[in-house]
């Protein structure tokens, strides 16, 4: 097995677990800041192990040569370090909900060194990161007691709710001291409704809803939306930071829900757009792959498009973001525009193609499969 040192951002060498074992347990704590100091990178775990307390990071992919199924070959870590003699204790972490984003979000946490307990309805899903190092939640409420800080990544507003607040719900295993941090996509009425719940339990809630698709997700290089409780804001910040690239503290819990809502409306009618105009062009005899080319070198060129185009003309969706998941996006923010008395006619709209796309059969295809929505012959 071997560990990816990288200087920079750039891949500087392989070395083997075996003799980053060996150099960390030449015991001098010294030594080991020495090297993270100059900028070197290790498994964090093997850091922790040896005594070593993680002060601060920077996940980053491995670059093609750190290949293999290992963990620790597909991923490093930018680290700076200091002696574990200091005072401060690494908070346990609990992680509920492990779909597309929850298992790469507490796989980062994972390796980052924290001490992790993941819990999943579908309890196979939790199977390959107990075999990385993380403990198996008996249940969200279970999870919740054995944990400091308590992370949840559930489909909607009713999983997030039925896992904060149901039968074994976390809630039941909250206490003052603990926190609770729902980086779900909701609405802002159920944001909520669970930070009532946990803060009866004495306990402090934030909801940190993130931007970013799977690859993010994998690459710790989300944006975090946060709102409510500033001094769990200010404890999760190191958690934050190992899974995603930025943070914003939004105030009043419901802020966060809404800043997502509204990024994803904005998001969800981009990718309708798009499709429209890919299909028109392709109807006039223009070449998608040159719409695509066009597209990207002027002022409405995005990310997305680059990513999701090539695929999208070859009728392929590798999901990483759930059409059925854009959807509900879609349908929270329009209520949410209802509520507020401010008109969304696109959005209303493009919601309308989603659910009749999801109807369709296409909610678990990615969400750019949309395109094949708009895939009639209105003159036929
Ligand atoms: N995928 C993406 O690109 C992004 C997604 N998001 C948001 O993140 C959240 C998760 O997305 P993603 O990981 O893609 O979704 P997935 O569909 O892959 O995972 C959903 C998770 O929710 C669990 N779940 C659903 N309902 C319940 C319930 N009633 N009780 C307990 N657990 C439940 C599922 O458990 P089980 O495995 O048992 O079904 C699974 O762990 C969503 O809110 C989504 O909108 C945000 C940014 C990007
Ligand atoms: O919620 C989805 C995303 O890509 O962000």
């Amino acid at each position: 097995m071997k560990a990816v040192v990288m200087a920079k951002g750039m891949v500087m060498a392989h070395r083997p677990l075996p003799m980053l074992n060996s150099m960390f347990s030449r015991s001098s704590v010294s030594f080991a800041e020495s090297v993270f100091f100059q900028g070197c990178v290790a498994p964090l775990s093997t850091l922790r192990a040896r005594g070593v307390r993680i002060r601060s990071y920077q996940g980053c992919s491995s670059s093609g040569n750190g290949g293999g199924s290992s963990p620790w070959t597909r991923r490093a870590f930018v680290v700076s370090a200091s002696s574990s003699t200091g005072d401060e204790k690494q908070p346990s972490v609990g992680f509920l909900g492990l779909g597309i984003m929850g298992t790469a979000m507490a796989r980062n946490l994972i390796m980052a060194g924290y001490d992790v307990t993941v819990w999943n309805r579908s309890t196979s899903k939790c199977d390959p990161l107990i075999s990385e190092g993380a403990k198996r939640g008996e249940s969200p409420e279970q999870t919740a007691a054995a944990c400091d800080v308590t992370f949840a990544m559930l489909a909607d507003p009713a999983g997030a709710m039925e896992v904060a607040c149901g039968p074994q719900g976390a809630v039941k295993g909250l206490s003052a001291g603990k926190g609770y941090v729902d980086v779900s996509t909701v609405d802002d009425e159920t944001s909520k409704a669970i930070a009532e719940a946990v803060r009866k339990t004495g306990a402090e809630f934030l909801e940190a809803p993130v931007s970013g698709s799977k690859k993010p997700a994998v690459d710790g290089t989300l944006i975090f939306l946060t709102a409510g409780d500033k001094p769990l804001f200010e404890r999760a910040s190191p958690m934050l930071d190992v899974m995603g690239k930025s943070k914003f503290y939004l105030g009043e819990v419901g802020n966060g829900a809404a800043m997502k809502l509204v990024v994803n409306m904005v998001m969800g009618s981009m990718m309708a757009s798009f499709s429209e105009g890919l299909l028109l062009g392709a109807k006039t005899g223009l070449d998608p792959k040159t719409i695509i080319e066009v597209i990207g070198q002027g002022a409405i060129s995005a990310p997305m498009f680059a990513m999701k185009g090539p695929s999208m003309v070859e009728g392929q969706y590798p999901t990483a973001f759930p059409l059925k998941h854009q959807q509900k996006d879609l349908r929270l923010a329009v209520e949410l525009a209802d509520k507020v008395g401010q008109p969304t006619p696109i959005a209303a709209a493009v919601n309308d193609l989603y659910a009749q796309a999801k109807s369709n059969g296409l909610g678990d295809e990615d969400f750019s499969a949309i395109i094949e929505a708009l895939k009639v012959n209105v003159n036929a």
